[in-house]
């Protein structure tokens, strides 16, 4: 799989994505090629009903799921396409949900975590070890008692490793586990070594020894050892993964796991339902042959690829089903690959960049438009009008050109444009974001305030006067341009409030709180830069309408936004932290009684760059699209 991140499912039948159940239900795609990676969070749409039966999944334990490792198996599991996890374990926090334990994964559905022993092993196909050294080795004899168990397990501990490979005293079951294994890969940090087709092992001999003497190593050296053994029930194999960031690849052809590429060739894969983690950045394997056909993409162009919120959408866009990136321009940086701009892309095979002027426009479907404001507007007048755009910038989320004017200090220079223009807040204008052809994305601290307040207003269930919203954004809020404020020497060690009573998207919040009263807004709106890189915190005071209590604004919101995606109110108390939505389009958000009777505290976080930006264009570019909205966003937090 790709890198840190999160699959989305794409069923693709004959060129037509699917979108509804029922199409999909009556489409021939279990007798045909299928493009597939399965989230398992999905709540608000129906993909829940063609997930593949449970039957052909692999139920995993996680056991120490309350670390880092292990919170970072299930992150990455989220959208692993057969991996289930039915069990998970912790030592003093047994008993707890993973959302107590990290709130980031709250979204996920999981069971409570258990002390080992109290574990059911017989619920689990395969469990990951992520258990402190010291104490593995008191652990596995437990999971190893279930006989029924043919097990593997990944040791992510260097004592899982001493235990099974250095131990001189390897018993008779583990002699007949290493045994039995048909294959054992062997690597050596991280790359591997092969040895397949074990000679058994003398008795007392270790396999670590063993191993060692096979590859002429030193008897120091750590490895990773993957056992892979044939699985008793189901008639395939399966494979052991590798240390918590390196996902193998998974091809199943009727149950079948294949292995090489002419057996992937031969096999009926392309007729048959296959289920497949594709990996984008994977160069030797050849998952590429699997990938969905080119014409069955839509074509989309990136303007402005050479800055933060431009790359965000490239990394998005590297998971997702089927937007494929055929255009990207750049303006000081136009001829150069990707790559060079920005390293942490390298893997991505995508046009190099040119300059809006020497776009091919014919050559895209769709444009994102990360521009700076304030050039935007000329350039998208000049697009082909049949292209579906949204714009991250500014120019387009005032209705009132003359309000533009006035806040951005410089004419409208597409005024008929701005009348077609939708704004983005996609939980709020879904409906109209759907028929849009232009899509005004909202600014980041606008997203983060009118998210929580917007529904309130209309409720009525706070006063309009009175709102005080103190935020707080991380540095890359100020695109990636040089700017002397924005030195280290500038930000770290300190924060500082700016823009007081005159920043931007103070009519933009205005505009959207004054839609929902009714009637005109006017806040009070402090925004702050705070030394980090990502991440935008609203805390919100507020009054509450008379007979209104801390409870009902809880309620509101809480059903308002039961069935959303990506917007979650954390349980009673619970403190969001802008850590807990890093690299995810998530918006946490709680309420809090103020200690002035009346009054409110309403906390909301997000990431600027993917909700407060590139996500939430995702968002609205797949309603736009036809596709499920939550396609290719599913990326659960980056955390720690
Ligand atoms: N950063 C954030 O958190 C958010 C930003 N936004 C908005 O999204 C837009 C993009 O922001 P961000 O990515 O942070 O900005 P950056 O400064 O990081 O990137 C700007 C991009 O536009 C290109 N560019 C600059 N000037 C011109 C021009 N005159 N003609 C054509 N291309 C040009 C740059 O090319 P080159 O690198 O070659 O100079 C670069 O690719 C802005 O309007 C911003 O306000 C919205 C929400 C949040
Ligand atoms: C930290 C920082 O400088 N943030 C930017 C806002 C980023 C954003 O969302 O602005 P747009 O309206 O351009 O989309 C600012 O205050 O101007």
């Amino acid at each position: 799989m790709g890198f840190s991140a999160s699959f989305r499912s794409s069923y693709c039948d004959g060129g037509c994505f699917l979108k509804v159940q029922n199409e999909i239900k009556d489409s021939k795609m279990r007798k045909k090629f299928v493009r597939a990676s399965v989230a398992s969070s999905i709540k608000s749409l129906n993909i829940m009903e063609i997930k593949a039966p449970k039957s052909e999944k692999f139920r995993i334990g996680v056991l120490g799921a309350s670390g880092y490792t292990g919170s970072e198996i299930i992150r990455l599991l989220a959208n692993h396409p057969n991996f289930e996890i039915t069990l998970m374990t912790a030592d003093r926090k047994a008993g707890q949900s993973i959302g107590s334990v990290f709130p980031q994964l709250v979204t996920q559905d999981l069971p409570d975590m258990v002390a080992v022993k109290d574990a059911d092993f017989s619920t689990v196909d395969a469990v990951f070890c992520c258990l402190p050294h010291g104490t593995t080795q008191l652990s596995l004899p437990i999971i190893m008692s279930f006989a029924t168990l043919e097990f593997l397990i990944t040791g992510l501990t260097t004592l899982y490793q001493d235990y099974l490979v250095r131990s001189t005293r390897v018993s008779k079951y583990h002699h007949r586990k290493i045994e039995s294994a048909n294959h054992i890969v062997v690597k050596k940090y991280g790359s591997e070594l092969g040895f397949k087709n074990p000679k058994p092992l003398k008795p007392k001999q270790s396999l670590f020894s063993l191993i060692t003497a096979h590859f002429s190593l030193k008897p120091s050296s750590v490895l990773e050892i993957i056992l892979i053994h044939k699985q008793k029930s189901g008639g395939g194999e399966y494979t052991g993964m590798g240390f918590s960031a390196s996902f193998s690849s998974s091809y199943f052809d009727g149950g079948r796991f294949l292995k090489t590429q002419n057996e992937i060739k031969d096999s009926k894969m392309g007729k048959k339902l296959v289920r497949a983690s594709v990996a984008s950045s994977i160069k030797s394997s050849n998952i590429l042959e699997i990938k969905a056909q080119k014409s069955e993409n839509f074509r989309i162009g990136v303007l402005g690829a050479s800055g933060y919120t431009g790359s965000e959408i490239i990394r998005l866009l590297a998971n997702h089903p089927n937007f494929e990136i055929t255009l990207m321009t750049a303006d000081r940086k136009a001829g150069q690959s990707i790559g060079s701009v920005f390293p942490q892309l390298v893997t991505q095979d995508l046009p190099d960049m040119v300059a809006v002027k020497d776009a091919d426009f014919s050559t895209v479907d769709a444009v994102f438009c990360c521009l700076p404001h304030g050039t935007t507007q000329e350039i998208i007048k000049g697009l082909p009008n049949n292209l579906k755009i949204v714009d991250l910038s500014a120019d387009f989320r005032l209705r009132d050109v003359g309000k533009y004017e006035e806040w951005y200090g410089q004419p409208h220079k597409a005024p008929d444009l701005q009348k077609e223009a939708v704004y983005g807040l996609t939980e709020i204008s879904r409906r109209e974001i759907e028929d849009a052809r232009l899509v005004a994305n909202p600014g980041c601290y606008p997203t983060s305030i009118q998210i929580p307040l917007i529904p309130l207003i209309k409720a009525k269930l706070i006063e309009v006067k009175n709102i005080i919203i103190d935020s707080k954004s991380g540095v890359s809020g100020a695109g990636r341009g040089a700017k002397e404020a924005n030195l280290y020497t500038e930000i770290a060690e300190g924060i500082h409030s700016y823009g007081i009573t005159r920043h931007r998207h103070v009519p933009e919040i205005e505009q959207g709180l004054s839609d929902a009263a009714n009637s005109e807004v006017t806040i009070s709106f402090t925004p702050h830069l705070m030394p980090m890189s990502r991440g935008m915190q609203s805390t919100i005071y507020v009054e509450m309408a008379p007979g209104v209590s801390i409870k009902d604004l809880y309620q509101h919101l809480s059903s308002f936004y039961e069935n959303e995606e990506f917007v979650i109110v954390l349980k009673k108390n619970e403190v969001p932290h802008t850590r807990h939505v890093r690299g995810s389009n998530y918006c946490f958000m709680n309420v809090f009684p103020d200690r002035i009777p009346g009054r409110a505290i309403i906390i909301s976080v997000i990431d600027n760059l993917v909700k407060g930006a590139s996500g939430q264009a995702l968002q609205n570019l797949n309603l736009m699209m036809g596709n499920p909205e939550n396609m290719g966003l599913l990326y659960m937090p980056l955390f720690p």
